[in-house]
């Protein structure tokens, strides 16, 4: 097994910069279905550039590298202590190379052990088998989407739905749910993997194990393919589309797997991935460690140029139309005044980076710079130190609705301009944006590589010991391209998507399955 920690390092660093073929074809597809003239159209082929890039620069799709889940099949007899102790050194290493960003967190101190190593995770799963050679399976599910994950215990009182029962008509409602209830904030267009039955663990984990399918496989349970068949047919009414911006594509692929349950429990769990799907496997050759074959396409076999360029191009005519806005910061309340929700907005000038560690930590303490006419990127970036520096690697953005509680005070008591985020936030932020003057701009989740190129210099950091994701990152910044959803107006795309969407979802209430 001398090549296995080598074959593994291999894996992740395919797994989290080279989209797989399949995944590939169904974002393809939907660029054709959406009209690309619209704000949808326009993100699906960033994201077809953010794939393409990711390729080149062997860099992560997204700055969001999730929670290492491993799923290994070994022959019997195989040493797991050795190969354990070997996955763990490559997701190490594979982190030092700046593959995945520092991700494990200790959930009392907050603090980030800075090389993905620590109680639970990475997540290793081992099962034996009675073939010949070792099948090792990594899916990298970031946190925005896996906060989208869902579970309903039936029978249930559905929003916006009615009653859900226990039968297969109660489990449609619940997964119709699920993608209502995700809008654009955990990247849509997105896969879902529905986990029919087991206690409240196992049945997320069914729900998670779906989502090592292949994209165009067929279940086998007739009920079930029934069910996924329907999902694919009737989720795209809800409108919901690229990034929550509206659009014809809301789903790209719905898996469900089934298993007992207790008499008393009926649980239908949900894991929602965002289009940055990213899951790889190999087989490997047991005595060597060798790698035999990848199990699921390569993404390398399915450019997405073709369609990146086209798009692009179309993109360049599309803007000369659209109303876009060039602001270098820091930015006047007169200059926010006068944009307004679906304005394009083009960004030079340094930006400072900040999650939820600095949000709570504004709250009750001076800024380390000053703030006024500011803007504030909810973006927690893969940095990596050399000679020179530090570089962005990676730094799309995360999802905004956790700063919901303290973005309109931290707003105002600072001067901040402009938050830039995705997903959108909600009433409070839209109040201080319009007493205040502000906006809140959405860049395109998971497009990592396509904003990183953006940023020029890194001027300097503060809160090194929130860890590197967390730390605020002052970012010398050029041509940031990002979209009013929110103005100081009172104008919320998302609040509009919200409510169109629920409207819709109301023609899924009548029974379809006897
Ligand atoms: O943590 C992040 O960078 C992003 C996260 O995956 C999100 O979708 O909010
Ligand atoms: S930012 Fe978006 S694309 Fe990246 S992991 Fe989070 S949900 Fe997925």
């Amino acid at each position: 097994m001398q090549h296995f920690e080598q074959s593994v390092y291999n894996l992740i660093v395919e797994t989290s910069t080279n989209l797989p073929g399949d995944v590939r074809k169904v974002i393809q597809a939907a660029q054709e279905a959406e009209d690309r003239a619209t704000r949808a159209g326009l993100s699906l082929s960033t994201i077809a550039t953010n794939i393409e890039m990711a390729e080149t620069n062997v860099s992560p799709i997204c700055q969001d590298t999730g929670m290492p889940t491993f799923i290994v099949h070994t022959p019997v007899g195989a040493n797991q202590i050795i190969m354990k102790q070997q996955i763990r050194s490559a997701i190490a290493r594979a982190t030092k190379d700046g593959k995945l960003r520092t991700n494990s967190v200790d959930s009392l101190t907050g603090s980030n052990t800075g090389d993905n190593l620590g109680p639970g995770t990475p997540v290793i799963h081992f099962e034996q088998w009675e073939k010949e050679d070792v099948d090792v399976r990594l899916i990298l599910k970031g946190g925005g989407c896996e906060n989208k994950n869902i579970q309903y215990s039936l029978p249930a009182e559905i929003e916006g739905l009615g009653k859900a029962g226990r039968d297969l008509d109660g489990i449609r409602k619940c997964v119709m749910h699920a993608i209502y209830q995700a809008q654009g904030q955990g990247c849509s267009a997105g896969f879902i993997g529905v986990g029919i039955g087991g206690d409240r663990t196992t049945g997320y984990e069914l729900a998670k194990q779906q989502l090592f399918r292949h994209v165009e496989d067929t279940n086998p349970i007739p009920e079930l393919q029934q069910l996924e068949e329907y999902v694919m047919e009737n989720a795209n009414k809800l409108g919901i589309g690229t990034m929550g911006f509206g659009g014809a594509v809301t789903l790209l692929g719905c898996k469900a797997g089934v298993m007992n349950r207790l008499p008393a429990s009926f649980f239908v769990s949900v894991a929602y991935n965002c289009w940055a799907y990213r899951r790889q496997g190999v087989l490997l050759n047991a005595e060597s460690g060798e790698i035999k074959e990848w199990i699921y396409p390569s993404g390398s076999d399915t450019p997405m140029k073709l369609a990146a360029a086209d798009a692009a191009a179309e993109a360049v005519t599309e803007q000369a139309e659209r109303r876009e806005v060039v602001l270098n910061t820091p930015i006047s309340e007169e200059q926010i005044r006068s944009l307004k929700v679906g304005d394009i907005v083009i960004i030079n000038g340094e930006i400072h980076t900040g999650r939820d560690a600095l949000h709570h930590h504004l709250m009750s303490h001076d800024a380390p710079v000053d703030l006024n006419g500011a803007v504030i990127y909810h973006c927690g970036p893969v940095m990596l130190k050399d000679e020179a520096g530090w570089k962005v690697k990676a730094a799309g953005p995360t999802t905004s609705i956790r700063e919901e509680p303290y973005q309109g005070d931290i707003i105002k008591k600072f001067g901040i301009r402009a938050v830039i985020g995705k997903g959108g936030m909600g009433a409070k932020t839209l109040a201080a944006l319009q007493e205040h003057g502000g906006v809140y701009l959405n860049a395109i989740g998971g497009a990592a590589q396509y904003y990183a190129e953006c940023f020029k210099n890194v001027n300097g950091v503060d809160f090194m010991e929130f860890g590197i994701p967390e730390a605020m990152w002052h970012l010398q910044t050029e041509g940031f391209a990002a979209i009013v959803t929110m103005d100081s107006h009172g104008s919320s795309l998302h609040a509009e998507v919200e409510k169109d969407s629920f409207a819709k979802l109301a023609q899924f209430k009548e029974p379809v399955f006897k």
